[in-house]
């Protein structure tokens, strides 16, 4: 809201009709205000949900996908997930001015007020979990909520006392995957339970790249992230190496169900994709520098959409 326009925009506006420059003025406010709004939401992390979410769908639908359903249950979620990062940067408002890769967010920046951001959590919240109930299901509507509890309720304070607040994390980034799968009305079986096991182990590469890259912030807001506990890094790199490692078994199990099209050339790909991000989380826990952490950060978001495709691939 308060962010000066750049000099041609004033320049302009001053030559320029007085009821246009207002309307003009009007637009770029509200336009502002929606990216604040938007930025509270944490949207890249809503994006790479929403696409295994929906890959999850897709693969829980052999017979062929409900694609209206599947798209209101997607935006529902959006709703949901978004809602629960709204209220985790409420929680964090004071904290995040401690570090500076949050300091400028918009509630403790002051662009956005925490009256509007409980409104926007609560509003998003009731949306998302009405819609998920009446137009998709009650069990993807439950496990919303789960997700949205353990992420808001559990994780968030944990972060202040336990570095084990990584693996509720880790819980609460695992269940939209299920989301996706019990939105089209499938039982969660042994390939869904696979696939939020993937879900689950994948965010420890993820993190710990992170926690590494951040230590320093962390530290200074209080979070005891293991990086914090441990400095030296040496427990992230092993986390790093666990959850990649455990990730290529688990990931496996898709091939041997009968669901699978080309279990052979699944496994194959699949070895590969997990051996690239293991490799890296290996040098990670070896090297333990930023660029190690950069690269095996980078891997991690590549991982996710490049082995959702490959499932999808060669599913049925
Ligand atoms: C324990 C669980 C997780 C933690 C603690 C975590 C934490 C973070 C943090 C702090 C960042 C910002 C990194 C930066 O600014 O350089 C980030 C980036 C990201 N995370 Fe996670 N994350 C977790 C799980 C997930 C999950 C489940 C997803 C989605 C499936 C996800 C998707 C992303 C994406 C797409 C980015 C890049 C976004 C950007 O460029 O800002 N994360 N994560
Ligand atoms: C349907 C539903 C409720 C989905 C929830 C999905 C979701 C928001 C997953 C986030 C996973 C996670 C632990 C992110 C890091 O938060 P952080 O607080 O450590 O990140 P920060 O330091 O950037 O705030």
């Amino acid at each position: 809201m308060n962010r000066p326009n750049p000099p041609h925009i004033v320049a302009e506006a001053a030559s320029a009709d007085p009821r246009s420059v207002g309307a003009l003025g009007l637009l770029a406010a509200v336009a502002s205000r929606f990216s604040d709004y938007l930025e509270l939401t944490k949207p890249r992390i809503v994006v790479l949900e929403l696409i295994v979410a929906g890959a999850a769908a897709a693969l829980a639908s052999p017979q062929g996908l409900n694609v209206p359903v599947v798209i209101q249950a997607l935006a529902a979620t959006a709703l949901v997930a978004g809602s629960a990062s709204i209220a985790n940067q409420w929680l964090e408002r004071r904290i995040d001015l401690r570090m500076r890769r949050t300091a400028n967010r918009p509630l403790p920046a002051g662009r956005v007020s925490s009256a509007e951001a409980i409104v926007l959590c609560v509003a998003t919240l009731a949306a998302g979990v009405a819609w998920l109930g009446l137009q998709v299901n009650w069990t993807t509507a439950i496990l919303g909520v789960a997700s949205w509890i353990t992420y808001v309720v559990i994780y968030t304070p944990l972060k202040q006392i336990s570095s084990a607040n990584t693996a509720v994390g880790a819980v609460a980034g695992a269940i939209p995957i299920l989301m996706g799968w019990t939105a089209t009305g499938a039982p969660l079986d042994l390939t869904a339970w696979t696939l939020a096991g993937v879900l689950f182990l994948w965010q420890f590469p993820h993190f710990m790249a992170i926690a590494w890259l951040y230590r320093a912030e962390y530290a200074r807001a209080g979070h005891q992230m293991l990086t914090v506990v441990d400095p030296t890094g040496a427990r992230a790199g092993v986390q790093a190496i666990t959850g990649a490692l455990l990730l290529i078994p688990v990931s496996m199990i898709p091939a041997m169900l009968p669901t699978s099209g080309s279990p052979s050339l699944y496994s194959l790909w699949a070895i590969a994709l997990g051996g690239v991000q293991l490799a890296l989380a290996i040098r990670f826990a070896v090297i333990r520098d930023e660029s190690s952490a950069r690269l095996l950060l980078r891997a991690t978001l590549i991982y996710l959409p490049a082995w959702m495709t490959l499932l999808l691939m060669v599913s049925v």
